[in-house]
């Protein structure tokens, strides 16, 4: 690690020869192995942007030329060379590093969302205020995957950047073919006509003398070409792309080719406008583990053995794997069932319908908004599909559910997977948002299952209402222990304990438990019940529409508890108090939920107990409400 070691800050790398660049390299992909492979993380982005983050940091001056990544999840080189190498084995975890960029580590992180397709927006009204100041001399700089370009906010910016020949903003387009899984769709395909035009027809056309006529980059292309036909994909064409947008294109350069991706970004620095570079790079690059994992190529790894690749332990059975099995077997019983994915078969669990059902799967690419619409559309058309996406992407589609499916009452149902709190991918990853944002949806019906056989249950039901939109979501992770009820109301509530205190004519508390939160409601209402009161555990199954006999139900109790794992605004809890408002019932009600912030990235369970969400900081502050509103 000598060159590394000699690395504090990116000026440290403008003063490296050839053989100290090609041994920083080596070094950088040893280290993002060692590191990743003991914590977890995207080991194959970050793999494939070594040569090309390093290129950012020796041609242009961050933070003074603002460099932004979108997704941010491919920064960890970027980390790496701004000073915090020294921070990777906390990698993720709480107080550690940040598996995204963060404006807390460092004046070289700009952005902190680990949401795709946002770094072009950023870049164009980060150089617009940059013009407005009369900076005219430093560039904004945003790497883009090609899979965060398929994402609708990435055009509408071009279409904005490409408009402002007087701004000097580069955006690198790291092209590695994939998402998670091949990046689709017609844009994707031109990248790939790019990347696989062989260079040399184009310019044998062209003719070498017209080259030699371009100056600098026609000099350099011209010695390229010679070294591309000896296999070497080396080489800066200054053509136009994107014509309807009139924006400059340098590229395809072979991105692991230090000296061609110097000269392209050092063109695009000198370059007085916007303009695109379009890096070909591999994802997983100089790692065979992740080389060989032609699913993903390693995208996101969990702790893994550094030599084999292998994980460390075996993942049992989630959430995700019995949504993934029951939905095959409801696609089978129903040809009208259609899945949609936004980039994301894999980890969203549709990978087996699709592998089923090919003409029945649709993979759109990073875009959840456009996701959501065209199964309005499918709708219409008389299918029923199903939208997998985590939960923080839903975010991304609200509109297209409250107005595209929702005011024309379609048959869609949205499966949120990751719902609540995710922790180690930060703020930006929890699943907290959606029970607030979807209850806004008039006539929309959203389930939340506490265990598998739950999730069977209202995965079925939720694909059986035709008459307006659903919605089921459950959080990240393994499965539960299952919980069986021991009475289910007339609506479909689910009964699943009544703890009696010993004394007699006992306060009477209701938990209404969320989801999954109805482990934790169990463990909860056999410890309250030794401060003397009586408590009934119930889990509505459908939390919208709040079922009616959580309002009876309430009357009948001195006090009712919502538990949930969704932000505290908007959620059940704010539905029940809204219920039992217009029925009048008085009932004191209580809400545990997550409160209305950014949640710095922790492990789920530390979050909960950073938060008094886990069965000890519930117990306290159950116990503090029973104190104040029954003590003695
Ligand atoms: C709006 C949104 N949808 C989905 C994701 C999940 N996600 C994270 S990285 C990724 C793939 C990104 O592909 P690309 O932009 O090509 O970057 P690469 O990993 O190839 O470097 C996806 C789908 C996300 N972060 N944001
Ligand atoms: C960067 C991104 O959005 C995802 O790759 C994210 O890391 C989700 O990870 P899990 O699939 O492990 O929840
Ligand atoms: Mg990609």
């Amino acid at each position: 690690m000598g060159i590394l070691n000699s690395i504090s800050t990116p000026a440290d790398l403008k003063a490296l020869n050839d053989e100290d660049l090609d041994a920083l390299a080596k070094e950088i992909r040893t280290f993002l192995v060692d590191k990743v492979a003991a914590t977890g993380g995207h080991l194959g982005p970050n793999l494939g942007v070594v040569e090309l983050t390093i290129g950012l940091h020796r041609v242009f001056d961050s933070p003074q030329d603002p460099i932004i990544f979108d997704t941010s999840h491919q920064s960890y080189v970027h980390k790496i060379l701004t000073g915090r190498a020294k921070d990777f084995d906390s990698l993720r975890q709480k107080d550690g590093l940040s598996g995204y960029t963060c404006r807390a580590e460092s004046e070289h992180d700009w952005t902190e969302s680990s949401h795709a397709s946002a770094a072009l927006s950023y870049a164009d009204g980060l150089s617009k205020a940059k013009q407005l100041d009369g900076d005219t001399t430093h560039s904004v700089v945003a790497v883009v995957g090609d899979g965060a370009l398929t994402g609708g906010m990435c055009w509408e910016a071009l279409n904005n950047i490409a408009a402002a020949k007087d701004r000097k903003v580069v955006v690198v387009v790291n092209d590695n073919g994939r998402s998670y899984s091949p990046t689709i769709g017609g844009f994707a395909e031109n990248l790939a006509g790019l990347r696989m035009q062989p260079f040399y027809d184009r310019f044998m056309e062209k003719g070498k003398t017209s080259l030699k006529s371009m100056g600098w980059v026609g000099e350099r292309t011209f010695e390229a070409l010679h070294a591309f036909k000896e296999g070497v994909k080396s080489t800066v064409i200054p053509t136009e792309m994107f014509p309807e947008l009139g924006m400059k294109y340098v590229g395809p350069v072979d991105g692991h080719n230090q000296k061609a991706v110097d000269n392209a970004l050092k063109y695009a620095h000198d370059y007085d406008g916007p303009i695109i570079v379009h890096m070909v790079t591999e994802k997983g690059r100089g790692y065979a583990p992740a080389e060989q994992d032609l699913d993903e190529l390693m995208h996101s790894t969990g702790v893994i053995d550094p030599l084999t690749g292998a994980p460390k332990s075996a993942s049992k059975p989630g959430w995700t794997s019995v949504f993934s099995d029951e939905l095959v077997k409801i696609g089978a019983q129903n040809e009208n069932v259609v899945a949609i994915t936004a980039a994301m078969a894999g980890p969203t669990g549709l990978s087996k319908f699709e592998a089923n059902f090919p003409n029945r799967f649709f993979d759109v690419g990073i875009a959840e908004q456009h996701a959501v619409t065209s199964a309005a559309g499918l709708a219409l058309g008389g299918k029923h599909p199903v939208v997998a996406i985590y939960s923080t992407f839903l975010n991304r589609a609200f509109d297209q559910l409250l107005m595209d499916v929702g005011m024309l009452n379609q048959p869609v149902t949205l499966v949120l997977d990751r719902s609540g709190v995710t922790g180690s991918d930060g703020a930006s990853h929890n699943g907290v948002w959606d029970m607030a944002l979807t209850s806004i949806v008039p006539g929309v019906q959203v389930a939340a299952p506490r265990d598998e056989d739950s999730l069977r249950e209202l995965l079925n039901e939720a694909i059986s209402i035709d008459d307006g939109p659903t919605v089921v979501r459950f959080p990240k992770g393994d499965l539960p222990t299952p919980i069986v009820a021991i009475d289910t109301l007339e609506d479909g509530v689910d009964v699943l304990a009544y703890e009696d205190a010993t004394e007699d004519d006992a306060p009477s508390v209701l938990i209404v438990a969320v989801g999954e939160r109805a482990t934790v409601a169990l463990e909860v209402a056999s410890r309250i019940k030794q401060h003397g009161v009586n408590v009934t555990v119930v889990d509505p199954r459908w939390i919208v529409p709040i079922p009616q006999s959580l309002v009876a139900l309430s009357d009948d109790h001195d006090l009712v508890i919502t538990i949930e794992d969704g932000v505290i605004h908007g959620g059940v809890g704010s539905l029940l108090s809204d219920a039992l408002n217009a029925s009048e019932v008085d009932t004191p009600r209580r809400q545990i939920a997550v409160p209305q912030k950014y949640l710095d990235h922790a492990s789920r369970s530390e979050v909960f107990a950073d938060y008094g969400l886990d069965a000890d900081g519930i117990e306290t502050t159950v116990v503090g409400w029973l104190d104040s509103l029954f003590g003695e």
